[in-house]
């Protein structure tokens, strides 16, 4: 199995101390597939490459907010294979990124993202490549899941197919006025083949999942909220207004979640992504392992002290 520089670290220093163990063992895990799932990274980075066009672009800003953009605006940001290894690769840039606390999905020119691009789906339908490309995608979407930092899929205009399914791959999921989430696979005679299955379940519940899939049913904010499949509705703000962006109203609604010191943010998420994933006596063992990455650190000791009139 491949492990990105900063799992290679973690495992390393797991080895010398137990504050990392357990979290760099649910870190290993991000990788759902490897080698021994006959999953040859290299080769299908190499035949996804063979299909370009548009691109994935990371924005790291001093907030600790970074926005990912899926840009491919003449395809509606559908996934060319050259954009799938661009996303693997600026997971991998998250994931080595210390003072990291928020992201934000977004699609470029007002839409997110059309799902695969469909000249590249023609051009790899079959079975054995098809099941490379979602094995591909599934380990990049499991990892952005998996990040150490409050993740919101800003969805503007349509998120169809894999678009749906990215915002799965999100903590949270803000839409804006006027936008449609729809798991369109069935019309194509498929489901769901990025994980999106998976965590919509868990997301939603059985039931609702069972309906946006076997409906292909068109999601609206009001829906969406109805549903808990979103987590908030945005108004598109007219120019005139000049009330900011939607995406600056994005990084509005997340900084509630993410103010305060990036290892704090990050240690929140960590015992979150525990607690949901993990067996009960590793969640708890994980918990404490992280508890004591924050225990005592600068933002505890910081506020201990603001409190020292309460002795
Ligand atoms: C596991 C994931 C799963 C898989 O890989 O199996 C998938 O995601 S399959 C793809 C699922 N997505 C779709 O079926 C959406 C297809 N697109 C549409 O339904 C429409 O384009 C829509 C609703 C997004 C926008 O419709 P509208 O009429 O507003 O615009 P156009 O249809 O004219 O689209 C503009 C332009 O974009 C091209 N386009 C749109 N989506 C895709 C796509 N997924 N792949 C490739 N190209 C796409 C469309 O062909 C137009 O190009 P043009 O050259 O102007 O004809």
């Amino acid at each position: 199995m491949v492990l990105c520089a900063v799992r290679r670290h973690l495992l390393k220093s797991s080895s010398s101390s137990s504050s990392c163990g357990a979290w760099a063992r649910l870190l290993q895990r991000g990788c759902v597939y490897s080698s021994v799932h006959c999953l040859d990274q290299g080769e299908i980075r190499e035949k996804l490459q063979a299909f370009p066009g548009g691109s994935v672009d990371l924005l790291k800003q001093e907030s600790g907010i970074a926005v990912l953009t899926i840009n491919y605006p003449s395809r509606m940001n559908a996934f060319s294979g050259s954009m799938m290894v661009d996303l693997e690769e600026r997971v991998s840039q998250l994931e080595s990124w210390i003072d990291c606390k928020g992201l934000i999905v977004q699609g470029a020119s007002g839409t997110f993202c059309s799902g695969s691009d469909l000249s590249a789906v023609r051009a790899i339908s079959n079975p054995q490549d098809g099941m490379k490309m979602c094995m591909f995608m599934q380990n990049a979407l499991t990892r952005l899941l998996r990040l150490p930092l409050i993740s919101v899929a800003l969805v503007e205009g349509r998120a169809l197919g894999g678009g749906a399914e990215l915002t799965t791959a999100c903590d949270f999921r803000l839409m804006a006025s006027g936008s449609v989430i729809q798991f369109v696979h069935k019309h194509m005679g498929l489901v769901p083949g990025w994980g999106g299955a998976a965590r919509l379940v868990r997301i939603v519940g059985s039931q609702n999942a069972l309906k946006l899939l076997g409906g292909a049913l068109k999601v609206d904010p009001e829906l969406g909220l109805q549903i808990g499949l979103a987590d908030g509705v945005l108004e598109v703000p007219r120019a005139e207004e000049g009330v900011g962006t939607l995406l600056q109203r994005a990084e509005n609604w997340l900084s509630h979640y993410t103010n305060g010191a990036a290892p704090v943010v990050q240690a929140v998420k960590k015992v979150v992504l525990s607690g949901r994933e993990l067996p009960l006596s590793e969640a708890l063992r994980t918990e404490k392992d992280v508890f004591g990455t924050v225990w005592g650190g600068p933002a505890n000791l910081q506020a201990l002290a603001s409190k020292s009139k309460h002795r």
